[in-house]
């Protein structure tokens, strides 16, 4: 995991101030917590090798479905295929399938097969295992850099730069202060405030209320680890960006129906392709949308933008959502 590819220094086009220190406690409290080391790095992406190609790793936070977050699983997946490779590639694609739920209660193992060497490409195939049975698969390709005059990329959505915005935690701690928050939303709120993801957000456009109209089924947020990580290693920025791409991404497909709530919804797979030299400990614009969603199942595609306009990830994901309409009390 030790490549060393310099971050391309592009000048900021969101017009953004890149000094956070505005004198606020709350802001130097932040600043407190960027300059530790971010816990992805630390501990969940931290595999403990256990044979030839054979590695275990830890949970950090559990998802209130008391089955394992799927970007935890990717993220440790993709950790485990490129300790198989070389300095001199970089990871440009993944693709895999959560085949069962994974189980908070015990550790996951991940076992790499090494399918493909070649002059330019090179393929694993890892399975993460739980109980002697996997519950993901996951396919890994890495590319030497190979520079090409064919190049071209979408255009990054105008928005607010992050420093004008406030964080998913500022946002509930405000809306909390509110009279007449009603009881059961003030319990959901401190829940969210009791998470202890490690991963910051910073919504373009905040909805903090339950009952929400349907609307397009797009959103925007700017987001990056929390914590320190440094620049230097590409491919655990890869890692890291496994992680943070499968949390608020799959809900996008929910945003076009009201009234309803997933009952159950989980992902089944999850596929990413990563362009360029990004760091995931600073603000990315992650731009998810839902093309198509019908029998069961919803389609999530989603971008991270550097916030210099660089299109750094492309991700895509099925999900499957039984739904209810909110005052419906019979289980689906
Ligand atoms: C938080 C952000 C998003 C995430 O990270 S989600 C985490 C990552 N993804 C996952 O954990 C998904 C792992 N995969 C799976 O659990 C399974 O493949 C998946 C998606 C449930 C599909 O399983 P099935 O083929 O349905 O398997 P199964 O027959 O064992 O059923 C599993 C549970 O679903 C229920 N089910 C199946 N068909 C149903 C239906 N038509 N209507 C209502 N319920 C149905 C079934 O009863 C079972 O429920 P239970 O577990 O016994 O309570």
């Amino acid at each position: 995991m030790a490549d060393t590819r310099a971050t391309d220094e592009t000048s900021d086009n969101t017009g953004g101030n890149h000094s956070s220190g505005d004198g606020n406690p709350e802001s130097r409290e932040v600043e407190k917590i960027r300059d530790l080391k971010s816990v992805l790095v630390t501990s969940v992406l931290n595999l403990e090798e256990l044979d030839v190609n054979l590695y275990r790793g830890t949970h950090h936070w559990v998802p209130r479905s008391r089955r394992l977050f799927g970007g935890q699983i990717v993220g440790q997946a993709l950790v485990a295929a490129a300790k198989s490779v070389g300095d001199d590639v970089y990871v440009h694609s993944l693709h895999c399938y959560f085949v069962r739920a994974g189980d908070p209660t015990v550790a996951v193992l991940y076992q790499v097969d090494h399918i493909r060497d070649g002059r330019s490409f090179m393929v694993r195939s890892v399975r993460a295992i739980q109980h002697g049975q996997p519950i993901l698969i996951c396919q890994a390709s890495f590319h030497k850099l190979q520079p090409s005059p064919l190049q071209h990329q979408f255009t990054m959505p105008m928005v607010p730069p992050p420093e004008d915005l406030l964080t998913e935690e500022q946002l509930i701690h405000l809306y909390l202060t509110k009279p007449n928050v009603p009881e059961k939303l003030r319990q959901f709120l401190n829940q969210r405030l009791a998470n202890e993801v490690p991963i910051e957000i910073k919504p373009i456009q905040p909805q903090p209320s339950l009952r929400r109209p349907a609307t397009e089924p797009r959103k925007l947020f700017w987001v990056r680890a929390q914590g320190h990580i440094g620049e230097g290693n590409m491919k655990l920025h890869c890692c890291v960006a496994a992680y943070i791409s499968d949390y608020a991404f799959l809900d996008t497909a929910m945003l076009s129906l009201a009234d309803y709530k997933a009952k159950f919804f989980a992902s089944l797979d999850h596929s990413m392709w990563f362009h360029t030299t990004f760091r995931s400990d600073e603000w990315m614009l992650y731009e998810c949308e839902s093309p198509w969603a019908a029998n069961s199942r919803g389609l999530v595609q989603g971008r991270m933008w550097r916030r210099d306009g660089v299109l750094a990830v492309s991700c895509s994901q099925e999900g499957v959502f039984r739904v209810q309409p909110v005052n419906h009390r019979n289980k689906l």
